[in-house]
């Protein structure tokens, strides 16, 4: 399976079916009224949200999402059947968006349905049209058009904890060591091509997911490197957590390390920068202490909040989560406090409403 992020569509809900026109014919019945039914309606095509899916590669294959139109209305008052809807699964995360670029929805629950293309409502028949001044009406009604037009979608995964750092900071060796992730781990960059999510469990049952995205290289929010396209996955989360190789295997000291990233972080906008963010100096394994306390005064001055750590080894992690899960937490009961104000606020507009409304 190949992670897909971006796609464009064409979908096209079903045409209703026509309604029919008919007259009732039976033995000493000399004059049936109307018997005609109506039309069927057309397929719609729907997108659900669901766990199972992480990538867009099915509807990149596709391409096309074609509905079922309607059947057509019948005599003997038969109507006609319903076209068969196409109902496609999405991960969780994706935004779909119209031409404009204008967002039509964001599935961001397992589950979610978004209805993108209508099916044209059937026709009705010319049952429907007899009045007791017109019992033999000859009219009935074509079927609606089905929806159709260009989806853009996009994904961006729905992640609490967004990895970052420049390639071989360790981030696959954390992320496979606190959570049930099996990314590939070497010593050359870019083992990661594609971001990874893992589901790390706490004590109390629960837990969080992070996003491991690919190594960032300077130039990546221009597009330069494997990075950009994947920075969008890390827009949602609730704190990003920067890798530094605190034994500069690559030869770039922390501090270059940090800018890099920094600058990266900053060219893709606001929404990065502005986000809580963790200093994790992993590999402190391959330190010596003076190497340590060379660092430790280096950042003093940066006001960053640092965890000196070990993938490999587990030192310095088991507090790294808990103050990640900290973090995880607080920004969850902001959402749920907006959620719950918003609703409030909902009910007394409708309460002011209809006091206006009884006076
Ligand atoms: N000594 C030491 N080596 C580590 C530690 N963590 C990771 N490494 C090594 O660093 C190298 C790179 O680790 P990865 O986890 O693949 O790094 P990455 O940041 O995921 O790299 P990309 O996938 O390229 O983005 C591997 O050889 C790891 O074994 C650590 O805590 N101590």
């Amino acid at each position: 399976m190949r992670f897909i992020d971006e796609v464009k569509v064409e979908v096209r809900a079903g045409n209703g079916g026509k309604g029919c026109s008919s007259f009732r014919r039976e033995k000493y019945v000399p004059r049936g009224g109307p018997d005609g039914g109506d039309g069927g309606r057309g397929g719609h095509v729907i997108f659900v949200a669901s766990e199972r899916k992480n990538t867009l590669q099915e509807l990149y294959l596709r391409k096309r999402l074609i509905a079922k139109n309607g059947q057509s209305g019948m005599g003997s008052d038969c109507h006609g059947k319903y076209g068969a809807d196409v109902v496609i699964e999405v991960p969780i995360g994706t935004i779909v968006k119209d031409e404009d670029g204008h967002i039509l929805a964001d599935l961001s629950e397992d589950g979610e349905e978004f209805f993108v293309a209508r099916g044209g409502a059937g026709g009705m028949g010319n049952a429907r049209f007899a009045t007791s001044t017109n019992r033999a009406p000859r009219y009935c009604q074509p079927g609606m058009e089905g929806e159709q037009g260009i989806r853009y979608l996009e994904l961006k995964l729905m992640a609490d904890v967004g990895l970052v750092g420049l390639p071989n900071a360790g981030k696959s060796t954390l992320l496979a060591r606190i959570s049930n992730a099996r990314p590939k781990i070497a010593d050359y960059p870019f083992t990661t091509i594609k971001p990874m999510l893992g589901q790390v469990f706490m004590d109390d049952g629960d837990g969080f997911v992070v996003a491991d995205i690919p190594g960032l290289i300077e130039g990546a929010h221009e597009g330069k490197g494997l990075g950009h396209r994947f920075l969008r996955h890390i827009e949602r989360t609730a704190v990003l957590l920067h890798m530094v190789d605190a034994a500069c295997e690559d030869g770039k000291s922390v501090r270059e390390q940090i800018e890099e990233i920094n600058g990266e972080l900053e060219g893709y906008g606001k929404t990065l920068v502005e986000k809580p963010r963790l200093l994790v100096f992993n590999k402190c394994d391959a330190l010596l202490d003076e190497e340590r306390t060379a660092i430790e005064e280096e950042i003093a001055t940066m006001g960053l909040e640092t965890y000196f750590i070990s993938a490999v080894s587990g030192e310095g992690v088991k507090q790294l989560l808990h103050r990640i899960y900290d973090q995880v937490l607080q920004l969850r009961a902001k959402l749920a406090k907006e959620a719950a104000d918003k609703e409030v606020e909902k009910a007394d507009m409708i309460e002011e409403l209809n006091d206006s409304f009884e006076k």
